[in-house]
């Protein structure tokens, strides 16, 4: 297929659904092959079938990223299919905790770190030797809005992101030296089921709108073409920077 991703191959995390689903369409629209992946079977065969039946060329596995053998498997079967890895796009995340900070459960902290945090640096990790194979590769890690801002009653969730802004700058200088960049996207407030809580609620919904300079929230796909710049050598000189999808919300919650 044509496009500025001919040729790459890309793995996109948690990508049934919502910004994940609309990064890797985006990027098979671009010419990428691309490798979807979430942790339900039936949520995978779903997404496959929808973006086949676009022509798009892409492949499905379940995945739980916390999970290393689940990894390892998504980078061994990604290679088996389209014979290689150039791009990572970790977007999986959750949020298991609303309320203030300071009543977070043990658990909850655990679990979101875990999540957001440790498994995006262990995909990075673990996909570099595939990427050196290539001789280059572009990460890019979904962090948020609220890593710039905490919203206050997702406080540990906001912090998740802030760390993903963190190993951005952190593995930047060591990943150059492999000649693979990394680059994070900070979407704002985004209709997808993850703020449901938040845009289902009418007054909630004021509030946010209030804050949001252009007025409306954000779609799927108006995170996709940050992504697929971040992927593509339109952005070959850029590495641990983030791009902020926002409607112009920042510094403004
Ligand atoms: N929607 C927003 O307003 C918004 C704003 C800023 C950032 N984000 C970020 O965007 C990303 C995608 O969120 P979304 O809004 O599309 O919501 P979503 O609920 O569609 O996506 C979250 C996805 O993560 C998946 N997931 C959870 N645990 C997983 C695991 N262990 N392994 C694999 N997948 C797992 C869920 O199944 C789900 O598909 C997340 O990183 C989220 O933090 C969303």
């Amino acid at each position: 297929m044509a496009g500025k991703l001919a040729g790459k191959v890309a793995i996109v995390t948690a990508s049934t659904d919502g910004i994940g689903f609309a990064i890797a369409r985006r990027l098979a629209q671009d010419g990428a092959k691309v490798m979807v992946s979430s942790r339900k079977q039936n949520n995978v065969d779903n997404a496959v079938k929808a973006l086949k039946q676009e022509n798009l060329n892409v492949e499905g596995l379940v995945c739980h990223v916390a999970k290393k053998e689940d990894r390892s498997k998504l980078f061994n079967e990604t290679v088996k299919k389209f014979g290689g890895i150039d791009v990572l796009v970790s977007n999986a995340a959750s949020s298991t905790y609303f309320g203030p900070t300071l009543n977070t459960p043990e658990d909850s902290y655990d679990k979101m770190f875990d999540l957001n945090v440790k498994s995006s640096f262990m995909l990075c990790k673990e996909v570099v030797p595939e990427m050196e194979k290539r001789g280059s590769g572009s990460m890019i890690l979904v962090s948020s809005i609220a890593a710039y801002t905490p919203m206050s009653m997702i406080g540990i969730y906001s912090l998740t992101k802030t760390a993903l802004l963190g190993l951005n700058k952190v593995l930047a200088p060591e990943l150059a030296a492999h000649n693979i960049r990394i680059n994070c996207i900070a979407p704002g407030i985004i209709k997808t089921k993850f703020s449901n809580a938040l845009t289902q609620n009418e007054d909630a919904l004021n509030v946010a709108l209030s804050t949001i300079p252009l007025g409306r929230l954000g779609t799927p796909e108006e995170c996709s073409g940050a992504a697929s710049f971040l992927a593509s050598d339109d952005s070959a000189y850029m590495t641990g920077e983030t791009i902020v999808v926002s409607g112009g919300m920042t510094g403004r919650l």
